[in-house]
């Protein structure tokens, strides 16, 4: 571990300044698209004016024949297009993977000035972050970056969830950490088969009522991802970084996927991955906060004044702490308003509507 004296020193002679607060720009949906898969390139430009942030993926869903093409193609569509306020992402190969280093050197070199976080898969401990963050400063300077590179992690290996706390600190480019379903599925040796999302069999029972042991009993489907979820956003919001729900592969069900998201919003995390167009706006809604929630958080926030005390608000009992839980709601609606006239409108209308 670097000492805290050394935290914020570049790794590299030359390399940029590291920064001292991770920019939070709205990142509701991290957009995945296969820059190799030529329909898919085809609709960047388009959904680079939808998204939040854009994500060439090089990694799995890339076939490994279409590794290179997919590495080049990302190159080509960041040199051509104008991404106007929308990030750009990449996610690469793994560490272990024979690709990784090329997908660095290639894009640093060609399009670090276009990049704003670069996602590493099965990220196992601050090892794999140390190991990024030098080879990113080396980059960098040999490439004459001003801004550094971001690193966004993706919890998907048993030793990672271990580890989690230590990767969420390890460098000063940490922006993010996303939770990677799959992976972690396999790695835990869980017995689901699917992409995110719950199983019917992982469930709590109610208490038998007689002898038949089968009648009248409900069961209630439980949430698989709920202690990862919970373990990540402790991790992150303890290191100032931002979490993230990620894949939810059943593309067809859209209402599951919105309750899925939803868990990892109202849980505290900023966004999730879209992987097909159709969940862009499931994202964009559910990491948006609520009108009606954003005129209660101002409501809340104008009664309480200078914040302390405690005030009675149609019923419910309002101090420090829930005005606190209301700045959270209020800000982040504030920021997403600021590059959204709809949402603005949608905000102020709310808030009118509940003070008249
Ligand atoms: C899932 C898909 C393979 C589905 O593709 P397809 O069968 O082509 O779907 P559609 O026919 O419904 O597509 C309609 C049109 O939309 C285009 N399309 C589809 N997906 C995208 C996209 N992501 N971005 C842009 N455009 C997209 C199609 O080309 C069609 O176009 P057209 O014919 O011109 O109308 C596909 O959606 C897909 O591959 N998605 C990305 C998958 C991905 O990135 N997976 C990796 C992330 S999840 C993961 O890695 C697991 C994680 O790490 C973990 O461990 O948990
Ligand atoms: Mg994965």
């Amino acid at each position: 571990m670097r000492s805290p004296k050394d935290f914020f020193a570049p790794l590299a002679v030359g390399a940029p300044e590291p920064l001292r607060q991770i920019p939070v720009p709205p990142s509701r949906m991290i957009h995945f698209f296969d820059p190799s898969n030529e329909k898919m390139a085809a609709k960047v430009p388009d959904l680079a004016k939808k998204v939040d942030v854009l994500l060439g993926n090089l990694e799995d869903a890339v076939r490994a024949d279409r590794k290179e093409a997919a590495r080049n193609g990302l190159v080509a569509i960041a040199k051509a297009t104008d991404f106007g306020k929308t990030q750009l992402w990449t996610r690469v190969n793994s560490l272990d993977s024979p690709w990784v280093l090329d997908d660095l050197i290639t894009l640093v070199t060609e399009i670090g000035d276009k990049l704003d976080v670069i996602m590493v898969p099965k990220v196992e401990g601050a090892q794999d972050i140390h190991y990024v963050d030098r080879l990113l400063a080396q980059l960098e300077a040999r490439a004459g970056l001003t801004k550094p590179l971001l690193v966004h992690a993706i919890l998907e290996t048993a030793s990672g969830v271990v580890n989690v706390e230590e990767i969420a600190g390890a460098s000063p480019r940490m922006q993010g950490i996303s939770l990677g379903p799959a992976d972690l599925a396999a790695s835990r040796r869980m017995k689901t088969t699917r992409v995110g999302g719950g199983h019917p069999g992982y469930l709590v029972r109610t208490d038998p009522t007689g002898e038949d042991l089968n009648a009248g009993r409900t069961t209630y489907q439980q949430d698989l991802w709920h202690y990862t979820v919970a373990r990540m956003v402790d991790a992150c919001a303890a290191n100032g970084i931002l979490p993230y729900y990620g894949p939810f592969g059943d593309i067809r069900d859209v209402v599951a996927c919105e309750d899925q998201f939803r868990n990892a919003f109202l849980l505290g995390c900023v966004g999730a991955w879209s992987l097909h167009p159709v969940q862009i706006d499931i994202a964009k809604k559910v990491f948006s906060p609520a009108p009606e929630d954003v005129a209660w958080a101002r409501r809340v926030i104008a009664a309480m004044g200078d914040g302390t005390g405690a005030v009675m608000i149609d019923g419910k009992m309002q101090d420090d702490a829930s005005v606190k839980q209301c700045r959270v709601v209020a800000e982040l609606a504030d920021a997403l308003a600021a590059d959204d006239p709809e949402l603005a409108a949608a905000y102020d209308a709310a808030t009118k509507e509940a003070s008249a």
